[in-house]
């Protein structure tokens, strides 16, 4: 099959170099821009070069024009210029896997809505393996039902901007729809100096930050007498890498505008 067109946003950050040094040997992708921040430190060096591999003749740029020249892209730029970067992926009609994480109900709006346009996918995590904790973590918590306190620890790397990250909330959700839940409703966030420290049918969060840790979640359902812990837990940044160009490739086929998830290219639901 013809190769198809790829463009990274967040081409210099932690992930953005993951996915550029992953291309360096692929048949399925031409890489076409490696876009980023504008007026970044980044702007003008070579992705390759910057992600640790041989010169790929693709600079860092903040040009978001050149998208039309993308079949597909990559997003794992951060939360705060989410929405404008959206418009761009609407305007040039270009199918995007957005894998931000820690952005409000408003983006998420403006999501949805540009996904009435243009096919989007979001992963707050592309690991197969936390897609599928997910699913288990649905099915646990539908047959445990409200017998069970569930709380939800996840541990990152000290340069994470937000918390919980957005893999605790995929799971925390999961876990609330298992059991006819909103998770909005019952999410407990911050229990500091709250009178009522734990209510019953709620959905906890725990973070923790410390020193290069990738990405670890746990998910407990406790019941009196036993309990159940579903962990998952990154080795490397390529695992995220790898699951993000497997869903691009799937989302290039193409799809039809619409909001998809990994569930949806995994086939999970
Ligand atoms: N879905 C998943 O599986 C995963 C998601 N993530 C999420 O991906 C995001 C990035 O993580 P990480 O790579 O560690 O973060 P980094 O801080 O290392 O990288 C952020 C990147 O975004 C760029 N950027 C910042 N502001 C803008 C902007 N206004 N327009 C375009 N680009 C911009 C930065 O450019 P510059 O260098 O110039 O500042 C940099 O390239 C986070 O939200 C994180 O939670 C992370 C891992 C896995
Ligand atoms: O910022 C990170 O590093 C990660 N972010 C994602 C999240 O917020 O869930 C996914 C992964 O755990 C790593």
């Amino acid at each position: 099959m013809k190769p198809k067109n790829l463009a990274i946003v967040g081409a210099s950050g932690r992930m953005g170099r993951q996915v550029v040094a992953a291309l360096a040997d692929s048949q399925q992708f031409n890489l076409v821009a490696a876009l980023g921040r504008e007026n970044s430190e980044a702007e003008g060096i070579d992705s390759g070069v910057l992600a640790g591999i041989k010169a790929n003749g693709v600079a860092v740029s903040g040009e978001f024009s050149c998208l039309q020249k993308a079949d597909v892209v990559i997003d794992f730029a951060l939360p705060e210029s989410l929405p404008e970067r959206l418009t761009w992926y609407q305007k040039l009609r270009v199918p995007a896997v957005i894998c931000t994480t820690g952005f409000g109900q408003e983006t998420a709006a403006k999501m949805q809505d540009a996904a009435k346009v243009i096919a989007i996918l979001y992963a707050a995590n592309t690991s197969v393996g936390i897609n599928l904790l997910a699913a288990l973590t649905e099915n646990a918590s539908r047959v445990l039902g409200m017998e069970a306190d569930i709380e939800v620890l996840e541990a990152h790397h000290t340069k994470k901007q937000d918390a919980p990250s957005g893999t605790a909330l995929l799971l925390g959700d999961a876990a609330a729809r298992g059991r006819g839940q909103v998770l909005a409703d019952v999410a407990a966030y911050d229990r500091n100096g709250k009178d009522e420290v734990h209510r019953t049918g709620s959905i906890g969060f725990a973070s923790i930050r410390a020193g290069d840790i990738v990405g670890e979640h746990t998910v407990y359902l406790v019941v009196a007498g036993e309990r159940i812990e579903l962990t998952h837990r990154v080795a490397q940044r390529s695992t995220f890498a790898a699951g993000a160009l497997r869903a691009a490739a799937w989302l290039a086929k193409p799809q039809k505008p619409g909001f998809y998830q990994m569930k949806d290219m995994l086939g999970l639901d």
